[in-house]
């Protein structure tokens, strides 16, 4: 029997396919995506960030077991030091620090996601708290790794797509997968963990698309 994360991909892979498409991603690899939007991207990852890693606490909250418990804490401790860090450096590399990214409010597609993904994985139950996270480890891992084949001629890409493609951020997805694979839940669960898992994949492409088009709000 095939494994859950296949059942997973299978509800994601069409958004997937539609990411690796993006002109966002293309842009990074080939080195074309303009600054100001990679800027944008880095700037809206400085408001995401904090609430990722409160998800992520939430989810260790909710594991049914003490090794699944300090997994989650575990990652959440080193999704703030690697990819707040990445950030950190980023923004450094456009002259700005954590308050200078805060002056800048969060756009509409951060705030849905992010709300969306809290709300997910402190109000539900353990599986479907794993489903809207499994995308933000999995997509990042498959993305970094596909666009590792051609990194990037500009440094600053380069060094996202290093990040998200080494072997680190591989393992730390791969880790998650496993939890999947090995979760025990009824046909209910399994339904609202996937329902879960497209939406935040659907957030993820999103995401891109709004640093894309330098999203803000059109009103207020
Ligand atoms: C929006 C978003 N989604 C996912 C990841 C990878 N943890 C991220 N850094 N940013």
């Amino acid at each position: 029997m095939s494994r859950f994360r296949e059942e997973l991909w299978q509800v994601v892979a069409g958004v997937y396919d539609q990411i690796l498409v993006h002109p966002f991603l293309t842009g990074l690899t080939d080195g074309s995506l303009p600054r100001e939007a990679f800027r944008h991207y880095v700037v809206q990852e400085a408001h995401f960030l904090p609430d990722y890693a409160r998800a992520q606490a939430a989810v260790a909250a909710r594991a049914p077991d003490a090794a699944s418990v300090r997994r989650f804490s575990a990652q959440a401790a080193r999704t703030v030091e690697v990819e707040h860090g990445l950030v950190a450096e980023l923004l450094a590399a456009f002259g700005l620090d954590e308050a200078d990214a805060r002056k800048t409010p969060a756009g509409p597609t951060t705030v849905g996601y992010s709300s969306y993904l809290v709300r997910s994985c402190a109000l539900g139950a353990f599986p479907e708290a794993l489903g809207a996270l499994v995308p933000c480890y999995w997509i990042y891992a498959r993305v970094g790794e596909r666009l590792l084949e051609r990194s990037s001629p500009d440094p600053l890409y380069a060094w996202w797509i290093e990040t998200y493609g080494g072997a680190d951020y591989q393992e730390t997805s791969a880790e998650v997968l496993d939890l999947l694979d090995g979760l025990a839940i009824s046909p209910d669960e399994r339904e609202r963990l996937l329902e879960r898992a497209v939406m935040t994949a659907r957030y993820e492409w999103l995401f891109w698309d709004a640093a894309w088009r330098r999203e803000g709000w059109p009103c207020g």
